[in-house]
């Protein structure tokens, strides 16, 4: 049983933390909006970002003091939107106890710098390398929160660290697996994301399975060869944070960048699709960051290149299919 503090009570911190409690943990949350704070710590719910769950553990209360949010922590799990992570983390920089293991559940890159939520998290927190852990996997909040069973990837150069983690998050319903691939870990989380946009897309303008497979195995390999270009293990590739989360991802409404794509294919424009999204959809942010990343390591990008035409220009589903393609025959 260790302290254990969740920065960030969204649908997936909430959720984690939960599985966290029901681990034997005792789990603080923190969280910006009073609203949040008080339902969790004085009704056990979080009826703002996760209404599924009736009535979450005992030994899970909240706080919206950093201070005293993170003072006895043992671990402190980050589950803030990646863009606004840097400037998020940077009020606890000089709060989080110097032997803490930082874990990320963000999925993201951050536009701009190009930069993973491990760079991102350990520069904000000027973090050692083996106190960082990344969380990644096939993991939809709703399902997890409801206790079905699941699994998931605990990732860090320190094994040590990915161990107290994996042992902290280990219930009956979720299973972590440990892994050294942080990079691997960080680039599924994110590009997958920018998949699942496309797959919704194809999915709201009417299209079935054979489309979507198409996009799911190109994206596939876009993201192993950027990945690898990152410096990720390929056999990272082929796990549970990888093909494991595409699948969950870009075969589920509960996905909100699914669910984003689709609503774009529907013929909603970004500006409508966002109004409606049910929580933050990190691919739509990220996709410029993995076009821009791709020109830096000179990794053709094709898929986030038609989805930024798509979010920037506004282009078809046929158009960004049609993008996909390319002109050439080529081997695959
Ligand atoms: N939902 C899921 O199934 C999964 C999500 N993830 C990843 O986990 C991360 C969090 O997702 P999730 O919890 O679902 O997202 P939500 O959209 O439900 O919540 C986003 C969280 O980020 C916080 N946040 C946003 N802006 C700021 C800010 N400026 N300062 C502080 N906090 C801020 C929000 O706080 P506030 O409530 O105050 O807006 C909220 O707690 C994402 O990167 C996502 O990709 C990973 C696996 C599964
Ligand atoms: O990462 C997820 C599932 O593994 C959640 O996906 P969304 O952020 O699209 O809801």
């Amino acid at each position: 049983m260790v302290n254990v503090t969740v920065l960030g009570a969204g649908a997936w911190g909430t959720t984690f933390g939960q599985v966290l409690a029901d681990a034997g943990n005792n789990v603080t949350m923190w969280a910006i909006e009073p609203e949040i704070v008080e339902g969790i710590r004085d009704h056990h719910r979080n009826a703002v970002r996760l209404p599924s769950v009736e009535r979450l553990p005992e030994n899970m209360t909240a706080t919206g003091d950093r201070a005293e949010a993170v003072r006895n922590a043992e671990i402190v799990v980050v589950a803030i939107a990646a863009q606004a992570a840097r400037k998020a983390l940077a009020d606890f920089r000089d709060l989080i106890p110097s032997n803490a293991i930082v874990v990320s559940l963000m999925k993201g890159l951050e536009r701009g710098t190009n930069k993973r939520m491990d760079e991102v998290v350990r520069e904000a927190l000027d973090l050692p390398e083996n106190r960082f852990v990344a969380v990644s996997g096939p993991n939809l909040s709703k399902e997890i929160a409801a206790r079905e069973p699941s699994a998931t990837v605990v990732g860090s150069t320190n094994p040590y660290a990915s161990a107290k983690v994996a042992n902290a998050c280990s219930t009956n319903y979720f299973h972590p697996f440990t892994s050294n691939d942080v990079i691997g870990l960080e680039m599924c989380g994110s590009l997958k994301n920018v998949v699942a946009l496309a797959v919704g897309m194809a999915r709201g303008a009417g299209y079935g399975e054979n489309t979507a497979a198409m996009i799911e195995t190109r994206g596939l390999a876009e993201l192993t060869a950027l990945g690898q270009a990152a410096g990720a293990d390929p056999k990272t590739f082929s796990g549970l944070a990888g093909v494991g989360d595409l699948i969950a991802t870009c075969g589920s409404p509960l996905s909100r960048n699914y669910t984003f794509g689709s609503n774009l294919g529907k013929g909603l424009s970004v500006e409508e699709a966002t109004r409606v999204s049910n929580g933050v959809a990190e691919g739509v942010p990220t996709t410029d960051a993995v076009v821009s990343l791709g020109d830096q390591l000179h990794v053709p990008t094709p898929l986030a290149c038609a989805m930024s035409h798509v979010l920037h220009e506004g282009i078809s589903c046929e158009q960004m299919l049609g993008e996909l393609f390319g002109t050439e025959i080529t081997a695959e």
